[in-house]
């Protein structure tokens, strides 16, 4: 039984051995061969594939952080200084990054976003901290200081000094930037403090508003001239560049307009004849009104100016006009007007409407406006003692001499060349609407620019337009559609502006 079992074994053994060794059709190989080759290749392939489900990982997860740390949200802990910079310096890319941010997390797995949430939360709190909407000026933004400490002392000047739409500077910076705020720099001094010539590192000039610390009202305006022009960027508008709190010490500093105000080269002692032509006039005109324009109906909430006067249109070398000094300036609700409790404003420049029921809507910022226009073609002041009488409000002479037929009679002589009949009826027309007793009844500063803007009017270059027409210009802004006098026809329907 045994030997018989043995060789039993025996013969199974060899036909295992002669099986492996027996040719398969596979390419005539012997099996074992063939065995061997699958079981590598298998082998292979579950290699490969488990490689590529680790390269796969961890580059996703490598592809993830080169994102977050490229957008400036996610940085490796060594560099967490350079990306506050960055978060600081680049407001519009805030948002941007944020929202990147927000999507890639969408691709993230539960550990990933639980790493990532609360780094959005802290760059959400830096921009609003930044942007100081929501942040009283008195506490400096995510450090925690207060006025009494001195901003610059506690804050440092690398993530403070710059915000979305301007500069926090230190007061030894403007120090240095007006030679120490000397007399020599002193620009001029308004109701709310010194104005000086200042120059910045960079070449720059910069003007610099010492704002009086012992009114009352320092803070408040502060506060409100600081967030109402912050933003506002218009080629007619004076540009906040930044400012500095330090102690009591309030002070912004604007772009540099270097040549002057309105009021001067208007008033000033200028010779007999002015440098302001008729058609410098008129662009300074249109620049104030586009200017104006943009707060009214560019902006939302609008910003009604509320101190519109010639010492407030200053020029550059090339007679544009900037708007300058929003002190006075409040955010409206669209739609709403704002009634305030004191009236602000200049004599002179002030509506009776507003003046007599303190309420505020961009109509007030007309009217004065209406007197800036009539300084222009006139050259006299609003109010000027030193003249008769019967001529020393500006716009009750005005409203005189167009009423007896006199219009000619209002141009300024020191005016060399004369403007033509039509474009001096215009102007007068403008003015006329502009101080409207009834406010509704006042154009828009939109509308103004069209009226004023003499290319836009056909019949300047074209033939006379067909009477009682009027004109609705295509391109005009939604606002500015309707009808608007062609010039032509609005004067003749005022016979009182014949000239
Ligand atoms: N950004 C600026 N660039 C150049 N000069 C300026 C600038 N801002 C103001 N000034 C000048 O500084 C002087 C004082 O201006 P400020 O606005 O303080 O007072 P104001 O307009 O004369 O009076 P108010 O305080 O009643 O508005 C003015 O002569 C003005 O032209």
């Amino acid at each position: 039984m045994s030997v018989s079992g043995k060789t039993s074994s025996s013969a199974a053994d060899n036909d295992g051995v002669t099986l492996l060794t027996s040719k398969t059709p596979i390419l005539g190989q012997k099996l074992y061969v063939v065995i061997a080759i699958t079981i590598a290749g298998i082998t292979a392939v579950l290699l490969l594939i488990f490689l590529f489900l680790f390269y796969n990982h961890s580059s996703k997860r490598n592809r993830m952080r080169v994102d977050k740390h490229g957008s400036g949200l996610l940085p490796l802990a060594s560099e967490t200084k350079t990306i506050n910079v960055e978060v600081k310096t680049n407001c519009s890319d805030q948002n941007e990054k944020v929202g990147k941010t927000l999507i890639s997390m969408f691709e993230m797995d539960n550990e990933e976003r639980e790493e990532t949430e609360p780094i959005i939360k802290d760059v959400e709190g830096k921009l609003d901290d930044d942007t100081f909407g929501s942040n009283e000026l008195g506490t400096a933004t995510g450090t925690g200081t207060t006025g009494s400490e001195g901003a610059s002392s506690s804050l440092s000047s690398e993530s403070m000094n710059s915000m979305c739409w301007g500069r926090w500077f230190n007061l030894s910076e403007l120090e240095v930037a007006t030679n120490g705020f000397a007399e020599e720099n002193v620009i001029g001094e308004g109701g709310y403090g010194v104005v000086y010539r200042g120059g910045l590192p960079d070449g720059s000039a910069v003007a610099v508003k010492n704002l009086l610390d012992n009114r009352g009202q320092a803070e408040k305006e502060f506060k409100v001239e600081v967030e109402a022009i912050g933003k506002v960027r218009h080629k007619n508008l004076v540009g906040l560049i930044g400012f500095c709190r330090e102690g009591a010490k309030r002070l912004l500093v604007y772009e540099y307009v270097d040549n002057g105000n309105l009021e001067q080269w208007l008033h000033g002692d200028v010779g007999p004849t002015s440098p302001l032509t008729w058609d410098i006039r008129m662009k300074i005109a249109v620049g104030t009104a586009k200017g104006l324009a943009y707060l009214h109906e560019g902006l939302e909430p609008k910003v009604v100016h509320r101190d519109v006067k010639s010492s407030n249109i200053l020029l550059d070398k090339k007679w544009n006009a900037k708007v300058a000094d929003f002190g006075l300036a409040k955010l409206l609700e669209s739609e709403k007007s704002y009634v305030t409790t004191r009236v602000m404003g200049t004599f002179g420049y002030v509506s009776p409407d507003y003046a007599s029921t303190g309420m505020l809507n961009e109509a007030s910022d007309v009217y004065s406006f209406g007197v800036c226009l009539m300084e222009l073609v006139t050259g006299r002041s609003p109010v000027d003692y030193s003249r008769a009488p019967g001529e020393m409000n500006l716009v009750d002479w005005f409203r005189g001499m167009v009423a007896s037929r006199r219009g000619e009679d209002l141009l300024d002589p020191k005016i060399n060349i004369r403007p033509s009949p039509r474009a001096l009826k215009r102007a007068l027309l403008v003015c006329l609407r502009c101080i409207d007793t009834d406010a509704t009844k006042r154009p828009k500063m939109g509308q103004i620019v069209h009226m004023l803007d003499a290319d836009e009017f056909p019949f300047r270059r074209d033939p006379r337009p067909p009477r009682d027409t009027t004109t609705i210009r295509p391109d005009a802004p939604a606002a500015c559609k309707v009808p608007l006098p062609t010039g032509d026809d609005e004067v003749k329907g005022d016979d009182s502006l014949s000239t």
